[in-house]
């Protein structure tokens, strides 16, 4: 036992060494492979390593799509680069945070290029609402899948096989490639034809079954590379470690990719570990509390659980409690589980309760908050998940509820898994320490150097004080409660143990160290840590219908039963540190003001006019922003802030809307402003009105000192970048 420990122990300080030197390996072999990439370009350049940022010559027609089709006045991180390699030919690699803007990265190109995309993506979901607003765009966009019509499959394949017709972007899901022959020939000849114009693999992760996500059909994508090689391919994920990286390289046939890989970081999110009860009421009691609280005018969010059940349970206790919630999972129909998310999607309903698998690539910019009701199974599994909330750019928070009792739960579905407890027990750690930033900790995790948290984690925000007990004498009764039942070959869960601790303790009378001071759940955490700290170890039993999970003694008890390793837990004293800001910033509510409102009622009436489009398809919230803090008066300056299509679209109805709203809150400040004509009131520019008048509270005003022209930059870089 003693040489186990020994070796364990060495075995530990080895990993842990790994686990720092990794992160540098791996970035100077990226930085190897980035220079080994940029050095064989296919153009004239040999040898010169491409500069992605400099000017091209489509570089005025990209900007003209970028503003007046999809309506963003300014390129986000990478976003530029990434669409000149795109456009100058090259295979790209690109890891770009979840809500980062991904898909501007194919669909510009797909504009711009003469010829059709094709976009493969896993979900059909997913595709469908791709589609839908690539359609409200403009944008000639069809899916095909089996359960195409006869009319669609015919004009897709007309365009395939012949070019007639005005396809420009085509999704459609792996299956389609790995099994339909007949869809595979007709793309052939769109290839021979000289009418494919590039190839993008959305969600490539599910392609390595490294990732979270595998899927086997990905896996035969490497054959789009081989068929048509001189097509550009995208590749395109959330979330890549270095291994899932190569293996994408590999599997995809794309030795020669331009890798782009952005920050993880999503400075916008508030990241927060919750205590949770032990009573599975108290816990649903506290969340509909946390959402009726921070989110009473319906904004969008996800509460994701850990089964099906659950999230049917969840979803109607939620209900019960006034919150507009449902389920949505596996074991649902396709019907049923559209449903649920297109109410979800148009913000009838607001809380989506779901399990794992929903939520991937799901373009919803204003979810407020994601909500996990139990622990993740990986560091990895919670960043995509938590990562739904916020991609407008807007403050939004991930709150995780977590207790010691749910790591058996977790520990028992993934043990058999690769490296399924190492991960899990990463998570773990994740959620007991209450000192270190939760951003650094997913930074560290993917590599990347820490960066400023701006206060927005629990640990950086509250500055609870945390007091470091020393648990090395309980860890010894532990250890020697262990040994006992090992004796009588008796096993025990975690919850036994804690509970024969508990009375173990009474007996002794409390007298010893602070051993009776620690309350239940902080005996918990404690046999939680021993367990990721391998004092203890989970052992796993399966029975004929569940797996069971056992504490026993781990490799390393007997240093501490030697005096030989010290125990700390740390704990909240209840006491908050100085006058730290003790709110949320993630919860911080912006108050809306009239005309947002009209706008967004105006939103959702166009949408279902227009067939049911989403309503951001209309206005995002920063459009609606932009108008209320601009206020424009006429079709041209409408233009320049919300481009061209939706101006066309949509334009006469937000100026009627701003007109009505404008005419009333003048005649409540005695102002008098006709949209027509230049304010009266001299020398005022009409947003100044507004906010002189105290109107607006929008936590992102923008200054009406900064151009039109400018807003969308100012936007990024002050919102959107921090
Ligand atoms: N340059 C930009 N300026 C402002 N908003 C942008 C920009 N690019 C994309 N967006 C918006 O960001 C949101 C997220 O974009 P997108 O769905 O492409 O993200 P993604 O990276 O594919 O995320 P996921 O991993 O969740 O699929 C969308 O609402 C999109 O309109
Ligand atoms: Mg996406």
């Amino acid at each position: 036992m003693e040489l186990e420990g020994e070796l364990h122990n060495h075995n530990h300080n080895h990993n842990l060494l790994q686990d720092q030197t990794q992160p540098l390996l791996e970035r100077s072999l990226l930085d190897e492979l980035k220079e080994s990439q940029t050095s064989t370009p296919q153009n004239d350049n040999e040898n010169a390593a491409e500069d992605w940022s400099r000017c091209f010559h489509w570089d005025s027609r990209a900007d003209d799509i970028r503003f007046n089709t999809f309506g963003l006045s300014s390129y986000r991180a990478n976003q530029r680069e990434i669409i000149n390699a795109v456009m100058s030919g090259r295979d790209v690699l690109v890891i770009m945070a979840a809500g980062g803007g991904k898909s501007l990265c194919y669909q510009l190109p797909a504009v711009l290029r003469d010829g059709i995309t094709l976009v493969v993506s896993p979900l059909l979901s997913l595709i469908q609402d791709q589609v839908m607003g690539l359609k409200a765009l403009g944008i000639p966009a069809h899916v095909l899948t089996s359960t195409t019509c006869k009319e669609d499959e015919k004009v897709i394949y007309k365009a395939l096989d012949r070019g007639i017709g005005a396809l420009k972007i085509l999704y459609v899901t792996p299956e389609k490639i790995s099994k339909s022959k007949r869809f595979m020939s007709k793309l052939e000849k769109c290839y021979h034809g000289g009418r494919l114009s590039l190839v993008a693999i959305d969600e490539a992760h599910c392609c390595s079954q490294w990732a979270h996500d595998f899927r086997p059909d990905f896996k035969d994508l490497g054959i789009l590379k081989i068929q048509f090689p001189n097509i550009p391919v995208a590749v395109l994920t959330a979330t890549a470690t270095y291994k899932v990286q190569m293996d994408l390289i590999e599997i995809l046939h794309i030795p020669k990719c331009v890798k782009f890989v952005s920050t993880v970081n999503r400075p916008n999110l508030f990241y927060k570990i919750h205590d949770k009860s032990s009573i599975g009421k108290c816990v649903v009691d506290e969340i509909a509390d946390f959402i009726k609280g921070s989110y009473p005018n319906n904004e969008s969010g996800i509460v994701y659980c850990l089964s099906k059940k659950e999230c049917e349970k969840v979803a109607k206790d939620l209900h019960d409690r006034g919150i507009s919630a449902d389920f949505y999972h596996e074991g649902m129909d396709v019907v049923s589980r559209e449903k649920v998310h297109l109410r979800w999607k148009k913000s009838k309903l607001q809380v989506i309760v779901g399990t794992v698998t929903f939520g991937m690539g799901i373009d919803k910019p204003d979810v407020r908050f994601v909500i996990h009701h139990s622990l993740s199974e990986s560091l990895e599994t919670y960043y995509q998940g938590s990562g739904r909330a916020g991609s407008d750019g807007l403050p939004s928070e991930c709150v995780l509820y977590y207790r010691p009792g749910d790591v058996p739960r977790q520990s028992s579905m993934v043990f058999y898994e690769n490296c399924g407890l190492q991960n899990l027990y990463d998570m773990v750690r994740y959620c007991q320490s209450k000192r270190i930033c939760r951003r650094s900790a997913f930074l560290h995790h993917f590599g990347e150097t820490a960066q400023d948290c701006n206060g927005m984690c629990d640990n950086c925000a509250y500055g609870f004080e945390i007091k470091e007990v020393d648990c090395s004498y309980v860890t010894t009764v532990i250890i020697s409660l262990l040994q006992q039942i090992q004796e009588i070959d008796q096993k025990t869960t975690m919850l036994q143990l804690v509970d024969r601790f508990m009375s173990k303790i009474k007996e002794l009378g409390g007298s010893e160290e602070s051993a009776s001071d620690l309350k239940r759940e902080e005996i918990e955490q404690l046999v939680i840590q021993l367990i990721v700290d391998c004092i203890l170890k989970e052992e796993f039993q399966h029975t004929a219908y569940s797996t069971n999970a056992y504490v026993t003694l781990g490799p390393l008890w007997k240093q501490v039963l030697d005096g030989k390793r010290r125990v700390n837990l740390e704990i909240h004293t209840n006491h908050q540190v100085g006058s730290n800001n003790s709110t949320d910033k993630g919860a911080k509510r912006k108050r809306t003001s009239r005309l947002e409102k009209k706008l967004d009622d105006l939103r959702s009436e166009i949408s279902s006019q227009h067939g049911g489009i989403f309503p951001h398809s209309v206005l995002s919230l920063q459009h609606m922003s932009l108008l209320n803090t601009h206020k424009p008066t006429s079709l041209d300056k409408l233009e320049k802030l919300i481009g061209k299509v939706r101006t066309e679209k949509y334009g006469a109805q937000i100026m009627h809307a701003i007109e009505e709203c404008f005419n009333f809150e003048s005649s409540d400040s005695d102002q008098e402003f006709d949209l027509n004509k230049t304010p009266k009131k001299k020398g005022t520019h009409p947003s100044q009105m507004h906010q002189d008048s105290g109107v607006s509270t929008s936590e992102f005003k923008v200054p009406a000192t900064i151009p039109d022209d400018r807003i969308f930059d100012w936007i990024d870089s002050n919102i959107v970048a921090k």
